[in-house]
């Protein structure tokens, strides 16, 4: 045992004093909360993260599991009662030194873990990573030197560990190096932004002259409902702290959103072809804008979105850049290595493909018969699961369908999408997220990002344009591994998905419609077993 993990020893009590009878690997003291094991029925339990509370706090007499669990317990109890812990200053970590947080100067009795020991936390996590000298994941929000006031919040809005992209996320973005993170759907990819972002300008808001306040971090994203909702977790996760935001979405009064910026803001969320109208009609002062984030990186790196998201990060000067989403391919890959140095790439879960949480419920159900069959499932008691979004291809379809389900089932159903103007698009988004309305008929723009937490059903009434959206769409129906079913409509007219949805549904297990595995749009897939050879059994006949 190294001299700093006897003096850790020292502080942390064992429940049992019998210690002659316990193997020798036993006395040592666990360092890490993860090389605790889960509690049995009846054991004492870590009071930080619920593992066998094998030792007991000699400061608080709590059950605690690691010197890291004592570590996080000791800091938010300073939190509680307002000791002011100096927040430690943004370093440039040096390339090769890859164990920043666990070397924290906040937190000195953690010692660094062995790289195999990292390589197997990883793997237990399935967190992948691609790059050189990237920073160990951390286990608690409290282990990386994050402003305490942040780490209050975050145990106020109830996260009280890390998921793990943001177990990797948080200290690499904290290393100050640019990250093509893709990770699930409804894994808490915000927040892996949020925090380094959050921290990053609470810090430099402590050095500067109150009179310069310039914005030090730009998050783009594609809708104006998901800027709305990193905005407001923005707002929540940096409440209390110098830390203010401004929205800049379409359809909002271009004038209000530049009085904010001119009068201090820190974070600007918005979307890419207001922001550029901004920055155009306006000089917005962006020498300070350190942070660069494209949440839904695949959508702005599009066609539609690409020019107007490179004129944003033409305009800013060598910022760290990171980028998010569910679904990456190597195209934007190869882009962002063009564009970026000395990048990390981090895959978290499963992702490129639907949440394994969503049961996949594909019917064939021909055009003309969609209503009907939409109908009998909003009627019926048993597959009706609301609060239920369905998604459309059309604004013309949202706003005929919403209005079919009205008449023919007698719920009050709304539409919402981007010919709606911005008002209406809040209040029925508001009306939905507090369930005074329990069916919403969408096009795409809630498909991507959105965190419609109390949502567990689905249906894709129309099959998107990509197998992407069709992830992104599905994923709506969970949050965090919570389950929920996509109920999803297909036909002949969706063929040029059938290959990819045959595929997607074999790799989760769910049932394909017969019509849909014998159709010569999915010959190229190999179905298994599912496929029988017909003339067998009459051969033996
Ligand atoms: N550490 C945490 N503890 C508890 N809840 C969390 C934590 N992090 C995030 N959440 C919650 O998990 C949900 C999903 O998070 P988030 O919306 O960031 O997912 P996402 O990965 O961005 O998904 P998508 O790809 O669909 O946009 C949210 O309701 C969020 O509040």
């Amino acid at each position: 045992m190294g001299q700093g993990e006897k003096d850790s020893a020292d502080n942390l009590v064992s429940p049992s004093d019998d210690r002659n009878e316990l193997q020798v690997e036993d006395l040592r003291v666990k360092e890490r909360c993860f090389e605790q094991r889960e509690a049995l029925p009846g054991e004492p339990r870590c009071v930080i993260c619920g593992r066998y509370g094998e030792y007991i706090c000699d400061q608080t007499d709590d059950d605690i599991c690691s010197v890291e669990c004592k570590t996080a317990l000791l800091a938010r109890i300073a939190a509680e009662t307002k000791i002011p812990v100096k927040a430690p200053a943004r370093v440039k970590v040096p390339f090769g030194d890859e164990s920043f947080c666990v070397r924290d100067n906040n937190f000195p009795d953690i010692p660094s873990l062995h790289a195999s020991q990292i390589a197997s936390l990883r793997n237990k996590l399935d967190i992948c990573v691609k790059g050189e000298a990237i920073p160990d994941p951390i286990m608690c929000f409290s282990s990386c030197g994050l402003p305490e006031k942040l780490v209050h919040n975050l145990d106020a809005a109830g996260y009280t560990m890390p998921t793990p992209v943001q177990m990797q996320v948080i200290p690499a973005s904290i290393s100050n190096r640019s990250l093509l993170v893709s990770a699930d759907t409804g894994s808490g990819k915000t927040a892996s932004f949020l925090v380094p972002i959050i921290a990053h300008c609470s810090r430099r808001e402590l050095q500067q002259s109150e009179s310069k306040r310039g914005p030090l971090a730009i998050v783009l994203a594609p809708t104006r409902e998901l800027c709305l909702q990193v905005e407001d977790q923005a707002k929540v996760l940096g409440k209390g702290l110098p830390f203010k935001t401004a929205l800049v979405v379409g359809g909002d009064p271009l004038a209000q959103q530049i009085y904010r910026i001119e009068n201090g803001v820190e974070l600007i969320v918005g979307t890419p072809g207001r922001l550029i109208d901004l920055l155009m009609k306006h000089n917005v002062d962006l020498t300070d804008v350190s942070v660069f984030v494209l949440d839904e990186v695949d959508c702005l790196l599009e066609r539609g979105f690409r020019d107007q998201a490179m004129q944003i990060f033409r305009a800013l000067s060598c910022p760290q850049v990171m980028m998010f989403s569910a679904t990456i391919h190597p195209e934007i890959e190869k882009l962002s290595n063009s564009l970026l140095n000395n990048m990390i790439h981090i895959s978290c879960g499963n992702p490129g493909k639907p949440n394994k949480s969503v049961r996949q419920v594909v019917i064939w159900v021909e055009s003309k018969q969609k209503k009907q069959k939409i109908f009998e499932i909003i009627k019926s008691k048993q597959h009706f699961k609301p609060p239920a979004v369905v998604f459309v291809s059309s604004r013309v379809g949202a706003d005929l369908l919403s209005e079919a389900i009205t008449a023919a089932t007698g719920l009050e159903v709304i539409s919402i999408h981007g010919e709606k103007t911005m008002k209406e698009r809040r209040e029925r988004l508001r009306r939905f997220l507090t369930g005074e309305v329990s069916v919403v008929v969408c096009t795409g723009v809630l498909g991507r990002g959105m965190d419609l937490v109390k949502v567990h059903q689905v249906i894709l009434f129309d099959m998107p344009n990509s197998i992407d959206e069709y992830i992104h769409q599905v994923g709506r129906a969970s949050r965090m591994g919570k389950e929920g079913v996509a109920i999803v409509f297909v036909n002949e007219e969706d063929r040029k998905l059938f290959g990819e949805l045959a595929q997607v549904l074999k790799t989760a297990g769910a049932p394909i419609p017969r019509e849909l595995s014998n159709s010569k749009f999915t010959s190229s897939v190999s179905l298994g077993t599912d496929r029988k050879r017909k003339l067998s059994s009459r051969a033996h006949s």
